[in-house]
C-alpha cells in the first residue's frame, strides 16, 4: 500500500462539524470491518459510465486503505453481448444463463480476462499497485461442471455453461496477504474435461468463492435498487429477507434476477453472515453499504437460530 490519497471525487458542502460527524458514524463499521474479506461482484450492467467504474474502483480502494479486504469478481454479460454481435454470433440466455456454444465460449473467455478484468484492474492501480487480475483458470482456482438451465420447471441445455464445484482460493489468498486486491474473472475449467473451460455466471462464482474465503459479506452491484417482490412495481423493494424468505420466493424469479438472488442463498447457507444486492448506478454504493447503519439495497440474511 503507498497511502496515495484516493479521495478525488468533490465532497458536498458540509461544514466541519458534520465531516466529523460522517466520521464518527462510520467508525464503528469500520472497526467490525477491519481484517475482514468482502467478495464484491461487479455486474456488467452497473459498468455503465467511465465515472462510475472509476467511483467503483476508488471505493475498491477505499475498503483496503480501511483495513478490509475487497475480493472483485465482475461480470460482463452485457460486453460479451456486444463482442458476440460484432462477430456475427448469435447468443441468447435461458434461465438467466447464455447458451454457451464453443465459439461462443472463445469470445466468453477473451472479454472476460482480456477486456473487462483488464480494464477494472487498470482503473484500480490509478490509484496504487494494489490490483492482481487472475481467473478460474489460475492456479486451479475454480472448477466447474456443466449445468442446465431451469426454464418453467424444466432443464434446457446451455452449451458449456458450469457450476462451480470445486474452489481452490490459495491464489486470491496470496494475494490477499500480499495486501493487494484480487480482481476474479469467472472462467472454470471442466471437472470432467480439463482442456475444456465453462462459462460460469459471475454471480454464482462470486458466492462460491465467498463461501471458500469465509467472506463477511457478499455484495453484489447490479443496475436496479435490489430485489422487488413485485418486478417491475418499483414500490416493492424488499430491504431484508431470510435465506428460508428467499428460497420460497426464487421460482417465481426470471431473468437475471434467478441467478443472483441463487447466488446469495448459496453464499449465507454456505456459512457468508450477509449477502446484499445493492445499486452499482448510484456512485459509492459500496461504502454506504458497507459503513453506513441505513445499509442500502437487499439484505439476505441468514435463518434466525430456532432454539429447542
Ligand atoms: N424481482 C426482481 N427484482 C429486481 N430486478 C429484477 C427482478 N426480476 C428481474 N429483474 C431484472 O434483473 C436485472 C438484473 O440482472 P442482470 O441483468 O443479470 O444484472 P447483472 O448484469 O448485474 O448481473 C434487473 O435489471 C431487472 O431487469
Ligand atoms: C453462464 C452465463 O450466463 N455467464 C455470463 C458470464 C458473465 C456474467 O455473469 O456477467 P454479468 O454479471 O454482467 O451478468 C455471460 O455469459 O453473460
Amino acid at each position: 500500500m503507498n497511502g496515495t490519497p484516493v479521495n478525488t471525487i468533490p465532497t458536498p458542502d458540509l461544514t466541519p462539524q458534520q465531516k466529523v460527524g460522517v466520521l464518527i458514524d462510520a467508525m464503528p463499521w469500520i472497526e467490525q470491518f477491519a481484517g475482514a474479506i468482502v467478495v464484491i461482484k461487479y455486474g456488467g450492467n452497473a459498468m455503465i459510465d467511465e465515472n462510475l467504474k472509476r467511483a467503483f474502483a476508488q471505493d475498491i480502494v477505499h475498503l483496503r486503505l480501511l483495513g478490509l479486504h475487497p475480493v472483485v469478481v465482475h461480470g460482463g454479460g452485457p460486453q460479451i453481448s456486444g463482442m458476440l454481435s460484432k462477430l456475427g454470433i448469435e447468443s441468447e440466455f435461458r434461465g438467466g444463463l447464455r447458451v454457451t456454444t464453443p465459439e461462443a465460449m472463445d469470445v466468453v473467455r477473451m472479454v472476460l480476462t482480456g477486456q473487462v478484468s483488464r480494464e477494472l484492474v487498470g482503473l484500480i492501480n490509478d490509484h496504487g499497485p494494489h490490483a492482481v487480475g487472475l481467473s478460474g483458470e489460475d492456479a486451479g482456482m475454480l472448477q466447474a461442471k456443466r449445468r442446465h438451465a431451469i426454464v418453467d420447471g424444466e432443464a434446457v441445455d446451455v452449451g458449456l455453461v458450469g457450476d462451480v464445484v470445486k474452489v481452490n482460493p490459495g491464489a486470491v489468498t496470496d494475494i490477499i496477504e500480499a495486501g493487494r486486491i484480487p480482481v476474479v474473472s469467472t472462467v472454470a475449467p471442466d471437472v470432467d474435461d480439463p482442456t475444456q473451460v465453462l462459462n460460469v455466471n459471475a454471480d454464482t462464482a462470486a458466492a462460491a468463492l465467498a463461501i471458500a474465503l469465509r467472506a463477511r459479506k457478499l455484495i453484489v452491484l447490479t443496475d436496479v435498487e435490489g430485489l422487488y417482490s413485485a418486478w417491475p412495481d418499483r414500490s416493492s423493494l424488499i430491504s431484508e429477507i431470510s435465506a428460508k424468505e428467499l428460497e420460497d420466493m426464487l421460482p417465481s424469479l426470471e431473468s437475471g434476477m434467478r441467478p443472483k438472488m441463487e447466488a446469495c442463498l448459496r453464499a449465507v447457507r454456505g456459512g457468508v453472515p450477509q449477502a446484499h444486492v445493492i445499486d452499482g448506478r448510484e456512485p459509492h454504493s459500496i461504502l454506504a453499504e458497507v459503513f453506513t447503519s441505513a445499509g442500502f439495497g437487499t439484505m439476505v440474511r441468514q435463518d434466525k437460530e430456532v432454539w429447542v
